[in-house]
């Protein structure tokens, strides 16, 4: 728009000139002519003052009206109200105080919204007024210019005539409406000021508009979408879903009906926005249309239950199919990994065998953080002793700490802590204070390969004794070096080259005659030759090249540990890698924790400790099992996550371990490829069987199979057989022996497989059978029932009547028995009478007492045990 003089504003806007320059002046403007002029900020200006003064008279008007009224009421009455009988009415006044508040409409509901939307509305129709105008007084120009041309090209010298045109104007002007709609018609040009400040808002509003437009066709779309996939569902679903429709018109009209009444389930979806909901998520699970194919862990052994969680189903569902494999199980049951496998793939899942280690490795790695790859040492043998009863061996071990280890210190022997360090000017060596076979046993059955090298003590007074065997047959079965120690050679009557001969006929046959075993002659009365005998530890050692590293965390095993009174759980454990410091986290078999203190053999506190180094530590969580691995981990988390999976894993792996020493497996395994040894242990009655049975069962050997006698002896069977057994995977063959109750538990929790023969050719032909793969139906012995002699009575009429306390199982009146005394079968024979009380009867159970009367057998001595046992017929499957 272009600039104009006050006079032609005035005339455009139909104002007369004066009160236009006085509006001007009022504005604060400086045109004061009639021929100044008016810039369009100057008439912004204009407007903006005259539209002020409009607005405030509008608002001081309603200002003055009322916008709210309060109206207040108070009403009082009186209550008459009897109290107790007899004393009369009391009157209460009761006044009832009301206010009511009314609030003028259009006040009340209009928003600082709605007044936002007001002022946009009325800017929009300003500027709309404002076109208006301007396009009018373009017309009207263009009238004039055209009139002007005209009357110029009809009396271009008459000058006068311009002003008639401009007289008419101003009657024109003179004859327009009243000031006030003047000023209402000249409002609207003045807008523009409002668009300065409210132009953004108004801008704003639109935008704000138009996102709510954009936002609204959204949801509209996606209420449609769900609409229609809800219909599209509701067909899909429809012919085992049932009248859902109807059950939604139905829902509505309960929902009209009972109002106020409890709501019917349906009727709560009177909604149907709520419907919409209600359905979609009833419908959000999606059945498959395809079986799902999914990755399936399986470990070492799986429990079924576990794997059909794995697989998401039932267990039912499980079993089903191990019963199509041939295998009948519980839900309870663990199953071995090639068979979780064949299950799985049937099932049309892909199998990942994991091996129970993959876990432990994992967080081995994590624990430890480092690859083995460190610098090796040397480091000290680890040296056990063994032999047989009173030949030495405490004395011995005794001697060389008394002298070695206690040497210089102030109290002597200070403590017994399973192990000791010897250092001389060649080398340290490390004993195992555990002397005996058994200990050492125990140990490799659990799998700890600890000692180096064995000296085996035979007193050279006394020779080869059994226990002198079998510590000899339990260092071999352990590859370990043996070093045979002559003691007692103080003694007069020692013959030390009777016992070389004797030993030579075991296969040990001393250097000087040629063989491998170094032979010592030693007195652990009087020391001689103990020096030599720790000098060829040494040198054995070197031999060996026993090496470790000394660096970085370290690992080893538990030789002992107890609970003490005061420091809680004690262990002394044998460095074998790294090394050991004080306040490090330790694991150790399933116990766990930070080490507390630490202290050598001589109970003097240390800080660290080194390879082959014996230490007692405490602040384990609890006593961990000699043989138990232990090994540093980085913080207690790893540490007690570790030592529940080892539990865990101790528990799923306890029959499949014992499994690689079944007799039933030695043909399949054999085939297999995978061994051609049968490892066995025999425990007889007498020497004469052991003899016979040992020869026939090694002859037994083919080009396919070794059958290895590990260790006969006569006797019954005991732990350190049954751990033995364990240790070599070897069977257990007691022939006319049985185990006692320390190695029955044993046996049955490690399921070592274990075998009772009272005849020579029986057990022939199963282990024949065995290893050459024939499996005839075979007859089982089972012993149902033991009972323990606990009284002998005499009478003339029965003969002997063992009073008796069944123990175990059952003892039944027409099974067989047998008498075992020290686990020795002494009889075999029929009961001849079993009686409770006075009463004959045919069965008592375990825990009752009982008077046995044994067929043709009067010799039953108090503490016998008495064995009943039935012969069952086993149809064998290949
Ligand atoms: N004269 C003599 N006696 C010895 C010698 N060594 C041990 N003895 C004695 O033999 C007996 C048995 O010795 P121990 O050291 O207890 O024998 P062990 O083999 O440890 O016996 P167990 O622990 O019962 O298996 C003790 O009375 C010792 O004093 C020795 O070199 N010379």
């Amino acid at each position: 728009m272009s600039d104009k003089t006050v006079q032609a504003l005035a005339e455009v806007v139909g104002i007369p000139l004066e009160r236009f320059l006085e509006q001007l002046k009022e504005a604060g403007l400086s045109a004061t002519a009639p021929d100044d002029i008016i810039t369009e900020e100057e008439k912004v200006k204009l407007l903006a003052h005259l539209r002020k003064r409009h607005g405030k008279a509008e608002t001081d008007q309603e200002a003055a009206a009322p916008k709210r009224i309060t109206l207040k009421r108070s009403t009082k009455t009186e209550l008459r109200q009897s109290t107790a009988p007899g004393t009369g009415a009391k009157t209460v006044s009761v006044e009832v105080r009301k206010q009511k508040t009314y609030i003028k409409r259009s006040e009340a509901i209009v928003t600082d919204e709605q007044k936002e939307a007001e002022r946009a509305r009325q800017a929009l129709a300003a500027l709309e007024a404002q076109k208006r105008q301007q396009a009018a007084e373009e017309e009207k120009r263009r009238q004039q210019e055209a009139q002007l041309k005209a009357q110029a090209e009809a009396a271009p010298d008459k000058p006068e005539t311009i002003s008639a045109p401009a007289v008419e104007e101003a009657a024109a002007v003179e004859s327009k409406p009243a000031p006030v709609e003047v000023v209402a018609a000249a409002e609207p040009p003045a807008k523009p000021e409002l668009t300065e400040e409210e132009r953004l808002e108004l801008e704003k509003k639109q935008r704000l508009e138009a996102a709510v437009e954009r936002n609204a066709e959204k949801v509209r779309k996606a209420a449609e979408a769900k609409q229609q996939t809800l219909h599209k569902k509701k067909q899909e679903f429809k012919p085992s879903r049932g009248p859902t429709p109807e059950i939604s018109h139905d829902s509505g009209d309960a929902a009209r009906r009972g109002k106020g009444k409890k709501a019917k389930p349906g009727a709560r979806r009177e909604k149907p926005e709520f419907e919409i909901e209600l359905q979609t998520s009833k419908h959000k699970f999606e059945k498959p249309v395809a079986p799902s194919k999914m990755e399936v862990t399986i470990p070492e052994t799986i429990i079924v239950s576990d794997l059909a969680a794995k697989m998401n189903v039932k267990a039912a569902e499980v079993i089903k199919h191990l019963m199509k494999l041939g295998i009948m199980t519980t839900i309870n049951q663990p199953i071995d990994q090639e068979t979780a496998v064949i299950l799985v793939e049937e099932l049309g899942h892909t199998a990942i065998m994991q091996s129970e280690d993959d876990f432990e490795q994992e967080m081995l790695a994590e624990a430890i953080g480092e690859a083995d790859d460190r610098k090796l040492v040397a480091r000290a043998p680890i040296v056990t002793i063994m032999g047989h009863v009173d030949h030495g061996k405490t004395s011995l071990l005794d001697y060389i700490r008394k002298t070695r280890v206690a040497a210089g210190e102030a109290g002597g022997i200070t403590q017994h802590i399973g192990a000791y360090q010897v250092k001389t000017d060649h080398g340290s060596v490390t004993f195992l204070d555990t002397p005996g076979h058994a200990a050492f046993t125990a140990m490799r059955a659990r799998g700890a390969e600890v000692t180096d090298i064995v000296i085996i003590v035979v007193a050279a007074d006394d020779g080869v004794m059994p226990q002198t065997k079998e510590a000899i047959e339990h260092a071999r079965a352990a590859n370990v070096p043996i070093i045979v120690a002559l003691n007692k050679i103080d003694k007069p009557e020692a013959n030390p080259d009777r016992v070389m001969q004797e030993l030579a006929t075991l296969n040990v046959v001393p250097e000087e005659w040629g063989g491998d075993v170094q032979f010592l002659k030693v007195s652990a009365k009087t020391g001689v030759g103990i020096d030599d005998l720790i000098e060829s530890l040494i040198v054995q050692a070197e031999v060996l090249e026993l090496k470790a590293p000394k660096e970085g965390t370290a690992s080893g095993v538990c030789i002992e540990s107890r609970l003490d009174k005061g420091r809680g759980a004690v262990a002394t454990i044998l460095i074998q890698k790294g090394t050991l410091n004080k306040g490090e986290f330790v694991l150790c078999g399933h116990e766990y924790g930070r080490i507390r203190a630490m202290f050598d053999e001589n109970a003097h506190a240390i800080k660290s400790g080194g390879p082959s180094t014996p230490v007692e530590i405490l602040g384990l969580s609890g006593t961990p099992d000699a043989g138990d691995e232990f090994l540093v981990v980085q913080n207690e988390r790893v540490a007690r996550e570790l030592a529940a999976h080892r539990e865990e894993r101790k528990k799923s792996t306890r029959q499949a371990a014992a499994q690689a020493s079944k007799l039933d497996d030695v043909f399949s395994r054999m085939t297999a490829g995978e061994t051609a040894t049968l490892n066995i242990v025999i425990k007889t009655d007498v020497q004469g069987s052991l003899e016979a049975l040992r020869e026939s069962l090694v002859n037994l050997s083919t080009d396919e199979v070794q059958v290895k006698c590990i260790y006969g002896g006569v006797g019954g069977i005991n732990e350190g057989d049954a751990n033995l057994a364990l240790a070599s995977s070897a069977i257990l063959i007691g022939f006319n022996v049985r185990a006692d109750a320390v190695a029955r538990k044993l046996i049955e929790e490690k399921d070592i497989d274990l075998h009772y023969y009272s005849i020579i050719y029986e057990a022939i032909d199963e282990v024949k059978r065995a290893i050459s793969g024939m499996l005839a139906p075979e007859i089982q012995e089972k012993i149902v029932g033991l009972a323990e002699v606990r009284d002998v009575f005499r009478s003339p009429k029965f003969g002997a009547i063992a009073g008796c306390m069944v123990i175990d199982g059952f003892v039944k009146r027409n099974l067989p028995i047998r008498v075992l005394r020290d686990n020795v079968v002494i009889f075999e024979g029929q009961l001849e009478s079993l009686r409770r009380f006075k009463d004959d009867v045919n069965e008592v159970k375990m825990g009752m007492e009982c008077g046995i009367g044994v067929k043709n057998y009067n010799d039953v001595k108090t503490g016998d045990q008495i064995e009943v046992f039935e012969r069952i017929e086993v149809k064998r499957e290949i």
